[in-house]
């Protein structure tokens, strides 16, 4: 459904947050990705709308094909739900008017300045619906709790009708029931819609719990490919203790330079 094909991110000349990597990602498959701080997941994430340009590689989705002008963009973005871990919604509105803010993509700046047409409305609490708020869709947003807010941020990707979303450590923020709550109800309504979804996490746990495939990244470069189920303890030791080539284990939260090719680490297959 859409292709990272040979693409790097360099922040600066003596920082490479992502190694040239290929990355194939299929229609409605879950997938998680693991890995230290720094260990650019997020640079891997936003490089799949662009939000992060590439230095070198391209992004190609399925139905646009290579993401290189500003209509393929436009487009990619326009279906390309995003959930942040702070959610981005504006506390002093209703549930339902951040949920409409999902929609402003497929309306013109100069239609978006007025009320959008009871449709819109209607998809918007189909969408709160669907993640259990509909009863609240008249709340503002900053009196309901952090999960339900996340959920207000799901239901608000999930009203631009997306084909592929994005969730920037989405439960970080929250207790360990509400991020079950919410990975389950992300997981279940993208597999309902065959979205592809992509998630960063911090916790191996969860990801053995809700995700098809993991991709675990350390030091800019995906170190392991697989199912969940292969995530032994070996496989955990070098996606979070994977030394740099020449270095020895350390806590790190700085991406290092690109090291030499012959010390290019292996990627375990599933
Ligand atoms: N906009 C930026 N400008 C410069 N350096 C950046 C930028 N964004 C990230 N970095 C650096 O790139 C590296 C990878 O960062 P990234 O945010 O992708 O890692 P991460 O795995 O998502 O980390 P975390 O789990 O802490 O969010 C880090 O060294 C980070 O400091």
């Amino acid at each position: 459904m859409i292709q990272l094909t040979d693409l790097s991110v360099r922040y600066r000349d003596d920082l490479v947050a992502l190694q040239p990597t290929s990355l194939n990602f299929g229609r409605g498959e879950f997938t998680v990705l693991l890995g230290a701080s720094g260990a650019g997941k997020s640079t891997l994430l936003r490089s799949l709308n662009l939000l992060t340009r590439p230095t070198t590689g391209r992004v190609t989705a399925d139905d646009i094909g290579a993401i290189d002008g500003r209509a393929a963009l436009q487009a990619h973005r326009r279906r390309t739900g995003m959930i942040f871990q702070q959610h981005q919604l504006i506390g002093r509105h209703t549930a339902l008017a951040n949920v409409l803010l999902g929609r402003i993509g497929y309306h013109s700046v100069w239609r978006s300045l007025f009320p959008l047409p009871t449709a819109e409305q209607r998809i918007a609490l189909e969408c709160l619906d669907r993640v259990g708020l509909l009863q609240r869709a008249l709340d503002r947003v900053d009196k309901l709790s952090g999960g339900q807010q996340q959920r207000v941020g799901i239901a608000r990707a999930l009203a631009q009708q997306p084909r592929l979303m994005l969730a920037d450590e989405p439960v970080a923020s929250l207790d360990p029931a509400s991020s079950r709550r919410v990975l389950a109800q992300l997981k279940r309504i993208c597999r309902e819609d065959g979205i592809t979804t992509v998630v960063s996490l911090h916790q191996v746990e969860l990801a053995i719990e809700y995700a098809d495939r993991v991709v675990g990244l350390a030091h800019g470069r995906v170190v392991f490919d697989g199912s969940p189920d292969a995530l032994s303890a070996g496989v955990q030791e070098m996606i979070y203790n994977q030394a740099p080539a020449g270095v020895a284990p350390q806590a790190s939260t700085t991406a290092l330079p690109i090291p030499p090719r012959s010390l290019d680490l292996a990627i375990i297959e599933d």
